[in-house]
């Protein structure tokens, strides 16, 4: 595509919105979108595609360039990302600052740098992971993350599903893992497809279809969904119970939950009850004590796995939101375990990559007995698949081109 000044100049200033980190980018792009209306696809795209492409660099590029601003951001991006040459750009910056970015060294780079990582992050990985591993994470984070599908098991069947995606002539495989998954190579609007439309599909990450398998949900079980949030997981639970006995989906966000709504319609389940609560502690919670069979905590977190989509999201936490954080996570997982019957099942999850949010959580609960891990791994090999991480389960897009990702699963003892 052909770069002009107006269209450098409106990439600049999405970037210039985006960089002071206050709301999530796609937000921020999406209302720059909604001010400029008469924006054609093309340049939606070449700006949206600078303002991550950017982002995904951010602190590569920052070292690139002398003084950093959003348009010289944008030039480096074009020159060292997308490998624009300086004859391209030279009407719009100078021959200086073109050669300074073109010379900058890509070799001996800080390893917070190269990986693109905050160094308060790669200082909490380090203790459990080698600097070459952190390299590979942060690679991996650095690419756009695969569109992946989860076929919904009440309505539709996987193999039926691809080979009629393939017929269509979309680029598709099934998942490694998941048994529900397929991955398509590029992003078509899927959204906008019949078996979406039907609720046959719904967009979802591999690594997340596997908490459905983990919790492990039966035909006429009394199940919760604690953090349903809009009900990514919630539908793969309700589907794998066949649409019977009770799903209650708990969230305190009403926004999320309504989100639910049309998800829930389309996907034909009839046992899902949504409910918004005030917060762990709400007396809609405490009534189901000991109630329960199995309950899953998809727990809000710090979302450091999933960098792929969300490349600014690093630059939105901090240690002291991680702390806040941690300590939302026992008291959720504590108020959670409280609804299970003996031999009940409870699986934490977040999308982080920090220790302290993933085993430190679920080994504070085990340590004060009540629990037992069930090796997520042994469960997996059940389902006949082979994932082998430990007993819990850790996702890394480097490894397994999921999202990063983590679980436990436990058993209430006493059955
Ligand atoms: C990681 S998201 C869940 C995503 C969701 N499970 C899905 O698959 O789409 C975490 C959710 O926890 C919710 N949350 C935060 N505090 C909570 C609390 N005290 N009790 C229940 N849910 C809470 C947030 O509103 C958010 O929707």
């Amino acid at each position: 595509m052909e770069l002009t000044a107006p269209l450098l100049q409106l990439a600049t200033q999405a970037l210039d919105l985006v960089l002071d980190f206050k709301r999530p980018a796609d937000a921020v792009l999406s209302a720059f979108f909604r001010e400029h209306k008469k924006l054609g696809a093309r340049d939606r795209a070449f700006v949206a595609e600078a303002v991550f492409g950017v982002l995904r660099r951010y602190r590569y590029l920052s070292v690139v360039v002398p003084a950093a601003n959003p348009r010289t951001l944008v030039i480096a991006w074009l020159i060292k990302a997308r490998g624009m040459s300086g004859a391209a750009l030279e009407q719009f910056a100078k021959a200086e600052l073109i050669d300074h970015i073109r010379s900058a060294r890509t070799d001996d780079l800080p390893l917070p740098v190269a990986a693109e990582l905050p160094d308060w992050v790669v200082d909490k990985l380090r203790p459990a992971m080698s600097d070459a591993d952190i390299l590979a994470l942060g690679r991996a984070l650095q690419q756009p993350a695969p569109l992946d599908i989860r076929v919904n098991a009440h309505k539709a069947d996987r193999d039926a599903v691809l080979a009629r995606l393939q017929g269509e002539g979309y680029a598709v495989e099934a998942t490694p893992y998941s048994p529900w998954g397929i991955r398509f190579k590029e992003h078509p609007a899927i959204n906008r497809h019949p078996l979406f439309l039907d609720g046959s599909i719904e967009v979802q990450d591999e690594g997340s279809q596997l908490l459905a398998l983990l919790l492990g949900a039966r035909r006429g079980e009394m199940v919760c969904d604690f953090c349903a949030g809009a009900g990514g997981k919630t539908l793969g639970i309700g589907a794998m119970m066949a649409s019977t006995g009770r799903l209650y989906a708990f969230d305190v966000a009403e926004k999320r939950l309504a989100n639910l709504k049309p998800r829930l319609a389309r996907s034909g389940l009839s046992n899902v009850m949504p409910q918004l609560i005030a917060s762990e502690t709400d007396t809609r919670v405490k009534r189901l004590a000991g109630k329960l069979d199995r309950v899953l905590v998809d727990a809000p977190c710090s979302g450091l796995g999933t960098l792929r989509r969300n490349p600014d999201l690093k630059f939105r936490q901090s240690p002291e939101s991680v702390a806040e954080l941690t300590r939302k996570q026992a008291s959720i997982l504590r108020a959670a375990a409280r609804l299970l019957k003996p031999g009940g099942r409870l699986v934490y999850a977040t999308c982080s990559l920090l220790p302290e949010e993933n085993e430190a959580i679920v080994e504070a609960l085990l340590a004060e007995g009540g629990f037992t891990l069930l090796p997520a791994n042994e469960l997996l090999a059940q389902h006949k698949i082979s994932l082998d991480t430990g007993p819990m389960l850790r996702l890394s897009p480097a490894v397994h081109g999921t999202d990063g990702f983590f679980a436990a699963v436990l058993v209430k003892n006493g059955a």
